[in-house]
């Protein structure tokens, strides 16, 4: 079993560039099953999620180039089957649903294992059967899979309402309706960037996709697919992630490769707090702060608060001075990382689920499980401020998400590294 051991307590500084985001290439990648042809994608996060992926498009028949050191993939969807996905991969990563919308987009059919994912609590993905099933679909299960099949060969567009904002259902919506009859509107739709992200691809691709990034998606069906070139955007909580660090214990931080609007509402929380920052086109630079004061945190759908950054960000918060609190009202079980920080001396509990802590904290190393991804990243975070050893185990939630992690807390002078045990 591989653990991270880190050697905390030491101040860090120079520069880190942010990798393309986990959650953009997680929807590119079967994204480009409707394009029948050969999809280029630049940017590419050396994470496991894309390693499982690539597998599970292989297995249907993909060919896939992936130069890992230079981020990219080069994606032939010619040769790929709609076949029965029901174990496997499958089970590994959440965004393994995009294949149903992507499947029924192109074939009209799909079969799907559930999917996996941080345990952050119930994740239901009713709102995506809804969405499947209002575009002419119906849904039974196959060898406990789900599969999903047009019931006159094709889907027929249609006005859908989200109850819910998802990022998950808007996407896979827009994956199914792409190739739809007629035009499909997505009414309370998830603004995130990564939505855009994948708009832009399928619209170079052939798509119809107009609205995204606003609550009302139109997406008005198209036929003639073809291959594109697309550049994953930067990851946005990647960067939050480094940003909060460089905050705790920086001496002067640049955090590069940054689209500073994504991340307007974690940068306010920052200045709240008393954080010293200079905004540049493409990077942040952090400077030394002292004498941070403790903020509240509520999560709510973007542009607000992100629930991915509010456990990476809770290290920092512990490292203010006063009290206050984190409501997640996307996941209110997001609280996993908790336990773990108070193994580590920090005075921080959950209190009808919302998080309540006093700070400052003098943390100290300990061994620590990450229980899921973020939980993960912030227990690096809590584990370079800390004074001691932190030795962090179930590390593959972090490699999921984190491009070399290791490498990039390294060149900012940590002293952590990777251990078989
Ligand atoms: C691969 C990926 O992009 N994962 C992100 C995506 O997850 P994911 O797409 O799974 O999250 P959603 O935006 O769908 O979830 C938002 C809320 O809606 C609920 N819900 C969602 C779908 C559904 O059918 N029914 C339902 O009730 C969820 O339980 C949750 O409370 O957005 C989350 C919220 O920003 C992020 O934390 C995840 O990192
Ligand atoms: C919860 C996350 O990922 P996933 O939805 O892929 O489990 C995350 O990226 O923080």
């Amino acid at each position: 079993m591989r653990k991270i051991v880190i050697n905390g307590g030491k101040r860090i500084s120079g520069k880190v560039t942010v990798s393309g985001a986990k959650n953009s290439v997680v929807a590119l990648i079967p994204a480009t099953i409707l394009a029948n042809d050969i999809v280029t994608l630049e940017g590419v996060p050396d994470i496991s999620d894309v390693t499982s992926l690539v597998e599970i498009m292989e297995i249907m028949g993909a060919k896939i180039e992936r130069h890992i050191a230079e981020g990219i993939l080069i994606i032939d969807t010619r040769d790929v089957k709609s076949m029965p996905l029901p174990y496997g991969k499958i089970n590994s990563l959440r965004a393994s649903y995009y294949f149903n919308g992507a499947l029924l987009g192109r074939f009209g059919k799909s079969t799907v294992g559930l999917p996996g994912g941080c345990d952050l609590g119930p994740r239901p993905i009713d709102l995506h059967i809804k969405a499947f099933e209002a575009l002419g679909a119906e849904m039974s299960f196959l060898e406990s899979a789900m599969h999903l099949e047009s019931v006159d060969a094709k889907l027929h567009g249609t006005t859908i309402y989200m109850d819910m904002v998802s990022v998950g259902a808007t996407i896979n919506t827009m994956l199914a309706a792409s190739t739809a009859d007629g035009t499909t509107i997505i009414e309370n739709a998830a603004r995130e960037p990564e939505i855009i992200d994948v708009a832009t691809l399928l619209n170079n691709m052939g798509a119809k996709v107009r609205g995204a990034g606003t609550d009302v998606i139109r997406i008005q069906g198209a036929k003639n697919f073809h291959g594109a070139r697309h550049t994953v955007i930067p990851d946005r909580i990647e960067a939050g992630t480094y940003l909060a660090l460089a905050a705790a214990v920086g001496d002067g931080v640049i955090v590069d490769n940054v689209i500073y609007e994504h991340l307007e509402s974690f940068i306010a929380k920052l200045e709240e707090m008393g954080v010293r920052m200079t905004i540049r086109e493409d990077s942040i630079e952090v400077h030394k702060s002292d004498n941070l004061k403790a903020v509240n945190i509520k999560t709510v759908p973007y542009p607000g608060f992100a629930t991915d950054l509010q456990q990476p960000i809770t290290p920092l918060l512990l490292s203010t001075k006063g009290r206050g609190w984190i409501m997640d009202t996307i996941y209110e079980k997001r609280i996993n990382h908790v336990p773990e920080m108070a193994r580590m001396g920090a005075k921080i509990s959950v209190i009808n689920d919302k998080i309540v802590y006093e700070a400052p904290n003098e943390l100290v190393g300990a061994q620590v499980k990450a229980t899921d991804l973020r939980a993960g990243a912030g227990l690096v975070v809590a584990g370079i401020i800390a004074q001691g050893t932190t030795t962090i185990s179930n590390i593959e939630f972090i490699l999921r998400g984190y491009d070399s992690i290791i490498e990039k807390m390294t060149s900012l002078g940590v002293d952590i590294k990777l251990v078989e045990d």
